[in-house]
């Protein structure tokens, strides 16, 4: 049997441990993905979805428990050693790619792993650039006639489709996704959403996907966890989500954590 590619167990972060600030964010997460499994997060205000995803990704020291990856224990691993393994794209748009090269040479670079050394050494191959083009062509977004444009002058939501891109290109065994699209117009983050399935699905990646959407939640991937004070308090997954309306998420989550959902950004999302 294959190990499955992540596996948290018994995660507990405290911000300020010891003082009179004390923050007890994670109160013992438990938490197994196995290969192919899309799953969002949602939850509100300060239930503690970023420090989720940053001790998984490793910006941020563990204060007790284990996180392992494709069966390794990376617990104490830097981020630059994990990054072999996960991927991430955040919120912003500019965050991610590097503004003044051109679409061909910041996916070159990703593909390099982000290595200047390698990037320099060789530039950008014929080769690689036809692997692009097919890529973005793939994008349906007209990108694979603008290889040559400098990546700063893009919109957003081309700048966050290539991230996407980017953050793929190497097939990683983890993608994070950080609200990648909550700083999109609706349109063009339904755009970007319905990309993420589409590279998700045909690479069969496994990925964890924090948002504030409610329903792009329910919509996507096949798999949803709820946070609370820390805490997981709703796992669904297959059927179980696809039958699933935004009320009656809202009424799982009021069942499981005793009090009804009050972030503004998840119910009016
Ligand atoms: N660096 C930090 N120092 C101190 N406290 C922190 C720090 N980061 C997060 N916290 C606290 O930990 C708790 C969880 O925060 P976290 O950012 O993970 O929540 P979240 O679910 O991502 O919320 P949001 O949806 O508002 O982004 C909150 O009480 C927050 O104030």
């Amino acid at each position: 049997m294959t190990n499955p590619v992540l596996e948290v167990k018994g995660l507990h972060q405290y911000f300020e441990k010891g003082t009179p600030n004390e923050n007890h964010a994670l109160k013992g997460i438990d938490l197994t993905l196995e290969q192919g499994e899309f799953v969002g997060i949602i939850g509100g205000n300060g239930a503690g979805k970023s420090t989720l995803l940053n001790s998984v990704a490793g910006s941020l020291p563990v204060t007790y428990g284990q996180v392992k990856i494709g069966g390794k224990d990376v617990t104490y691993q830097s981020v630059e050693a994990r990054a072999k393994l996960i991927s991430r794209v955040f919120q912003d748009p500019k965050q991610g790619s590097a503004p003044l090269l051109t679409v061909e040479e910041n996916l070159s670079l990703a593909l390099k792993r982000g290595s200047w050394r390698n990037f320099w050494r060789s530039g950008v191959k014929r080769n690689e650039r036809k692997m692009f083009k097919e890529r973005l062509a793939s994008l349906n977004l007209g990108l694979e006639d603008r290889l040559g444009a400098e990546i700063g002058l893009l919109s957003g939501g081309q700048r966050q489709a290539i991230t996407l891109l980017m953050a793929t290109l190497n097939q990683p065994e983890l993608l994070l996704l950080d609200e990648h699209t909550a700083a999109l117009d609706p349109q063009t983050s339904a755009t970007v959403m319905a990309l993420t399935a589409q590279i998700v699905a045909e690479q069969h990646l496994t990925a964890l996907m924090i948002t504030h959407n409610m329903a792009d939640a329910l919509k996507y991937g096949n798999r949803l966890i709820m946070l609370d004070h820390g805490q997981i308090v709703v796992d669904v997954r297959g059927e179980e989500k696809q039958n699933l309306t935004v009320p009656d998420l809202l009424e799982l989550f009021k069942e499981r954590s005793g009090a009804a959902m009050t972030d503004d950004a998840v119910l009016l999302s």
